[in-house]
């Protein structure tokens, strides 16, 4: 040590929650139905119908009057048949049965159904070998929803489900979020497009593209600004590429090195720094700010820095720009499979895999090495295991916060 105050790192809760101070949704415009899964509602939606229409059959058998076969050793005529599409149009007399298929519109004076599974039938006749309860079988109407009713609220990223339900309301077509665009800037010297050609000692960029893929899965339109060299005017040049973007991501360049220009270049041009340097590893030269209104992330150039703050940071930024709510992404909790030294000041995201114990418990392995440069493991890892600052040595079999990286 050279006897220095260590320069001061925001904690990760605190980076985010003032990230998210400066960000709002980018603005509406109508989807049809149909193109609206994985948008994001900018309204809830109502019915604008009542599913279903009708008290309907939820079986196939004969709609009966529960009364009729209190007693089991009641005949019943069976006088026609209602199916789904074609409502059986009399009202059902004391001593009758009409049959019925699923979804089909309960005729009138029935009031259960028997399932054909539980029925003699001999010509037009049928007896009953249980006795329905009064309602059995039956979907009332506005079962699943009626006129009326708010089936959706804003804010919701609309999945499957979501359109079908769309669909059946008959919201044919609804407000969602514009998409953000964010445009991506890598900056280095070293750095070529992949399948370029190169010299001995340049790196292939490879940061632009899992930044891309993450702001695509968070709702955004990625725009690739390309690669800046190290030096002021290329990085200027670039940086006014962004103009009218919602919000622009830099890679690399962030740290201390003579070489790491974007943090003063973005405050020659006039942005606002709201932070740089969080207590988080990897990803301790994050960099916060907004530049002319827009929001500026400078994540840090290592593979995994990059990725790890966009796990973290840019993506659920995008999510907010896109109009869901501010929010970390979600972790789970997992066992650990080794035990773990002491940390340090430094909020600490562990690359892991997973497996899962016989009881169904998770168990996080996190890898002996997790240098920041190897991206290689961060795409073998199914999860990060998450170290608060100065957390006490952990033994095998502790319980940890992971935040999965991949479905599990
Ligand atoms: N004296 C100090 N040195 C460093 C510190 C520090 O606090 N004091 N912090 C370290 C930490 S932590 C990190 S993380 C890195 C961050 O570096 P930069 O953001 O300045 O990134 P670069 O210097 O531009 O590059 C670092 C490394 O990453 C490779 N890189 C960069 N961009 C890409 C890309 N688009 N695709 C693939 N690889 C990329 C680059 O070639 C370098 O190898 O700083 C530490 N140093
Ligand atoms: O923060 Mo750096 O990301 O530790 O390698
Ligand atoms: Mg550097």
């Amino acid at each position: 040590m050279n006897g220095k105050a260590p320069f001061p790192l925001l904690p990760v809760a605190e980076a985010r929650a003032r990230l998210f101070a400066q960000l709002a949704p980018t603005g509406t415009e109508w989807v049809p139905f149909s193109e609206a899964d994985g948008r994001v509602l900018a309204s809830d939606v109502t019915a604008n119908r009542t599913q279903p229409p009708f008290d309907a059959s939820a079986m196939d058998g004969y709609a009966v009057r529960a009364e009729d076969l209190a007693d089991l050793s009641a005949r019943l005529d069976v006088i026609g048949e209602s199916v789904a599409g074609q409502r059986f149009s009399e009202a059902l007399r004391p001593g009758t049965a009409v049959r019925i298929f699923t979804g089909a519109p309960m005729p009138e004076g029935a009031d259960a159904i028997v399932l054909q599974e539980d029925v003699d039938r001999a010509g037009d006749v049928i007896a009953a070998r249980e006795a329905p309860a009064s309602g059995r079988w039956i979907r009332p109407a506005g079962l699943d929803f009626k006129t009326g009713d708010r089936v959706l609220r804003a804010g919701t990223r609309l999945g499957a489900a979501d359109v079908a339900l769309l669909a059946s309301v008959e919201a044919l077509s609804v407000p969602v979020h514009r998409r953000p665009v964010v445009a991506i800037l890598a900056t280095g010297d070293e750095l070529v497009r992949p399948g370029s050609p190169r010299g001995p000692d340049q790196i292939v960029a490879s940061n632009t593209y899992g930044l891309a893929a993450q702001v695509r899965a968070a709702g955004g339109i990625a725009r690739d600004l390309g690669i800046a060299g190290d030096s002021e005017e290329a990085l200027q040049a670039a940086i006014a590429d962004a103009a009218g973007a919602d919000m622009l991501v830099t890679l690399g360049g962030a740290s201390v090195g003579d070489r790491d220009l974007v943090g003063p270049v973005l405050r020659g041009l006039g942005m606002t720094l709201d932070f740089w340097k969080i207590a988080m590893r990897p990803g301790k030269p994050l960099m916060f700010g907004t530049l002319g209104g827009m929001p500026v992330l400078g994540l840090p150039g290592n593979p995994v820095s990059s990725l790890v703050c966009g796990t973290l940071f840019a993506g659920p930024a995008i999510r907010r720009l896109a109009g869901e709510p501010a929010s970390a992404p979600a972790t789970l909790r997992a066992r650990l499979a080794a035990d773990l030294g002491e940390n340090d000041r430094r909020e600490d995201y562990l690359r892991a895999s997973l497996t899962r114990e016989e009881d169904g418990t998770l168990l996080a392995t996190p890898f002996p090495r997790q240098d920041s440069s190897m991206l290689a493991l961060l795409s073998r890892a199914d999860a990060l295991v998450v170290r608060p600052p100065h957390a006490p040595p952990a033994r095998a079999g502790e319980a940890v916060d992971i935040l999965p990286l991949r479905a599990i």
